[in-house]
């Protein structure tokens, strides 16, 4: 392929501390509520848990070793906060602090930029007994807990991200319930994502006193294209834009959320006091865009509240997931942001494809469904590089198969297959795909 990647474009690829560490409760560390959830009988396929995952707790030496083979620029990994602080607040665990601390020299030691994430869905049980994110004091938690972090790690992390898709942390979470804490109802959410927007709007605020480095937000986003011209599917497309896409960074860029926002929740969709929109009103240093796939969508009257329904196209080729492999839609995705936001640096923290990978024959995994959608969204993003999009990097989801939340282990996003009697890493053809894609940065995609 024509490259259109600058040299200094970064290849990466992401995990999240549940879904690969194992050890959740080692060295001191506090339960969280995914620790809780998924100890709860029904909640995850198969009742799996992350007690175990890839180990990745007691094995994160040789796995940045094998990050180095691999070649990445940059590894996208989560803190998890009940290892730093138990109680969520106040006294810091220094070995739970410590094994990031390791984690990151060792990053640093083979020339791997660390992209670190305090949030991915792991609040402490003792922050959610207090209420967790519909507290209004969530957002002070947050950034003490960032601040903390800062202080420890800062001089050696150039990219941070404060929160992981608040949008899945507030409808599957709070809405639907189907993630951790599993909560279903009609009013919660739009308080919890207003808090969770206001801290990240603290953790970036105590970030520009403390540090000089990279700090945006990963938000997940689907481009949504009506199933037929109709004004009743136009309309809900619109809607489900609305609530996926424009909800987090509206409030963002804008200081303002979507009108559809006030129609789609109705009674529950509170009056915020514009002193705190004003607050949230914080563009970041760059968004972290996390993408999977598009919605086609379907005016649906009598479900609520969105009144539409995302169809699995019948003649599509799909993911595990069910989700329709799509590659135009992350070209569609960044050039939305580009117009609607002025441009904004961006970072593809996430995008990658669940298939039943085939089990290892001569040591060697053979994924070509996955090769194919990696080559054709890496070609994807160069489209809309060569638009003007200041796209900076790549990152694989994900560098292991690992705990895909309710889906348990049965859904495999990785380069590497883990495998469960030994927690050998084994690389697909994936992984050599990709090596290849990094070494002639973009050139083999
Ligand atoms: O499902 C794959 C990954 C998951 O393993 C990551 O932890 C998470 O950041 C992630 N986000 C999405 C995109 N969106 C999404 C939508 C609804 C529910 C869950 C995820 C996919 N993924």
């Amino acid at each position: 392929m024509a490259v259109p990647f600058p040299d200094d474009f970064l290849w990466g690829a992401a995990t999240s501390a549940y879904q690969i560490e194992g050890a959740p409760l080692a060295d001191g560390a506090g339960p969280s509520i995914w620790h809780r959830f998924a100890h709860t009988p029904g909640r995850v396929a198969g009742n799996e848990t992350g007690d175990l995952a890839c180990d990745h707790y007691h094995r994160a030496l040789d796995d940045v070793a094998l990050m180095a083979e691999l070649g990445l620029d940059v590894y996208r990994f989560s803190l998890a906060w009940g290892r730093v602080l138990p109680e969520g607040r106040g006294a810091v665990n220094r070995r739970g602090l410590d094994f990031y601390a390791r984690l990151v020299d060792a990053l640093l030691e083979h020339d791997i930029q660390p992209m670190a994430t305090l949030y991915h869905w792991d609040l402490p049980v003792a922050l959610h007994e207090r209420g967790g994110w519909l507290n209004p004091d969530s957002p002070h938690w947050f950034a003490d807990y960032a601040e903390t972090l800062f202080r420890a790690l800062g001089d050696r992390v150039p990219f941070w991200i404060t929160i992981n898709e608040p949008w899945v942390v507030t409808v599957p979470g709070y809405l639907d319930g189907q993630l951790a804490p599993g909560h279903r109802d009609l009013f919660e959410p739009p308080r919890v994502a207003h808090h969770l927007l206001l801290a990240h709007a603290e953790a970036v605020a105590v970030y520009r006193t403390l540090g000089r480095q990279q700090i945006g937000l990963a938000v997940n986003l689907e481009p949504q294209h009506p199933a037929s011209p109709s004004p009743a599917d136009l309309e809900a497309s619109r809607r489900r834009d609305a609530f996926i896409n424009r909800w987090f960074l509206d409030a963002l860029m804008f200081g303002r959320y979507p009108e559809e926002l006030a129609d789609i929740f109705g009674p529950a969709w509170p009056e915020f006091p514009a002193k705190s929109l004003e607050q949230i009103r914080c563009r970041g240093d760059f968004v972290g865009v996390n993408y999977y796939s598009r919605g086609l969508v379907r005016a649906a009257p009598d479900v609520a509240p969105l009144g539409a329904v995302r169809l699995t196209p019948s003649d599509a080729e799909l993911t595990t997931m069910g989700w329709e492999v799509y590659p135009k839609g992350l070209t569609e995705t960044l050039l939305w942001l580009r117009d609607r936001y002025a441009n904004p640096p961006l970072y593809i923290t996430e995008n990658g494809a669940a298939f039943d990978d085939p089990p290892p024959r001569n040591g060697r995994v053979e994924d070509p469904r996955r090769v194919a959608y990696l080559r054709a969204h890496i070609r994807a993003a160069a489209k809309a590089l060569e638009q003007g999009v200041d796209l900076r990097g790549y990152c694989v989801w994900s560098l292991f198969d690992n705990f895909e939340w309710a889906e348990g282990y049965s859904k495999c996003f990785g380069l590497y297959q883990v495998d469960p009697s030994d927690q050998t890493r084994r690389p697909k053809a994936s992984a050599r795909f990709y090596r290849e894609v990094m070494a002639s940065r973009g050139a083999a995609a």
